[in-house]
């Protein structure tokens, strides 16, 4: 586990896409093939999406994939894939084979049967998951006190009643997440230091639910002043 504190929120985007543009190179030298990423949504990530730059070439061979989605329709502003292409997918033409999106809503006749094909197009594991943490502690479409927190046999299940909205999602579950090689939790804002604290402290995962979720070679909280404000000195 480490920690890195940026001094502002610009700061902390820049140096994230910077790490990424680094670690994007090395797996694909190091593998010889395409690093499998996991985006996710909110403010704070769609910041370091924008900060990409170049090679074009580096970003067109790498699969992306979600954390989460917004179990909306596929035009609506409010789907993280949608943020992504405007932040950074469009803007650098990845092939659409490369893009991996979780369905929106109507595409299957329900989320579990819109999770179920979600899952059945995962690979084994991912090189490196991004996550994003709200003020409550959660990472993806994971809530304090949710039901999907137990889920240790689905890999992709749908959320209902989430209490950031839109209230219908879709959520990689912690098997998943677990299994990836490398986790950044990416965090920006007084708001999350509360929950940055509480996750860093080994909180259970029913309050704090970013507090289950570990890298099996590394784990990375990526934080601004702000949200490590209550960390311990
Ligand atoms: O779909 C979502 O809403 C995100 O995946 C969610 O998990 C997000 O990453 C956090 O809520 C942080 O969002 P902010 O960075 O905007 O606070």
């Amino acid at each position: 586990m480490t920690v890195q504190i940026l001094e502002d929120r610009d700061a902390l985007a820049r140096a994230v896409a910077h790490r990424l543009t680094e670690r994007v190179d090395e797996v694909q030298r190091s593998t010889g093939r395409r690093p499998r990423l996991v985006l996710t949504g909110g403010t704070i990530a769609n910041e370091v999406l924008r900060q990409l730059i170049g090679p074009v070439s580096l970003w067109r061979e790498v699969d992306y994939y979600w954390g989460d989605e917004r179990y909306v329709a596929a035009d609506d502003d409010d789907r993280n894939e949608k943020q992504a292409r405007e932040a950074f997918l469009t803007r650098f033409e990845i092939p659409e084979e490369r893009i991996h999106a979780m369905p929106a809503a109507g595409e299957y006749a329900s989320k579990d049967e819109a999770a179920d094909a979600y899952a059945a197009r995962l690979p084994d594991s991912f090189d490196l998951v991004l996550l994003g943490v709200g003020p409550d502690a959660h990472v993806a479409s994971l809530f304090p006190g949710f039901p999907q927190l137990g889920e240790q046999q689905r890999r992709v299940v749908g959320v209902d009643g989430s209490p950031k909205p839109p209230p219908e999602r879709l959520s990689l579950t912690y098997p998943v997440l677990n299994s990836a090689t490398a986790v950044w939790f990416v965090v920006a804002g007084e708001d999350k230091a509360a929950a940055v604290a509480a996750a860093l402290a080994g909180s259970p995962v029913e309050d704090a639910p970013a507090a289950g979720v570990r890298g099996v070679d590394e784990t990375l909280w990526l934080l601004d002043t702000d949200s490590a404000s209550r960390l311990p000195r």
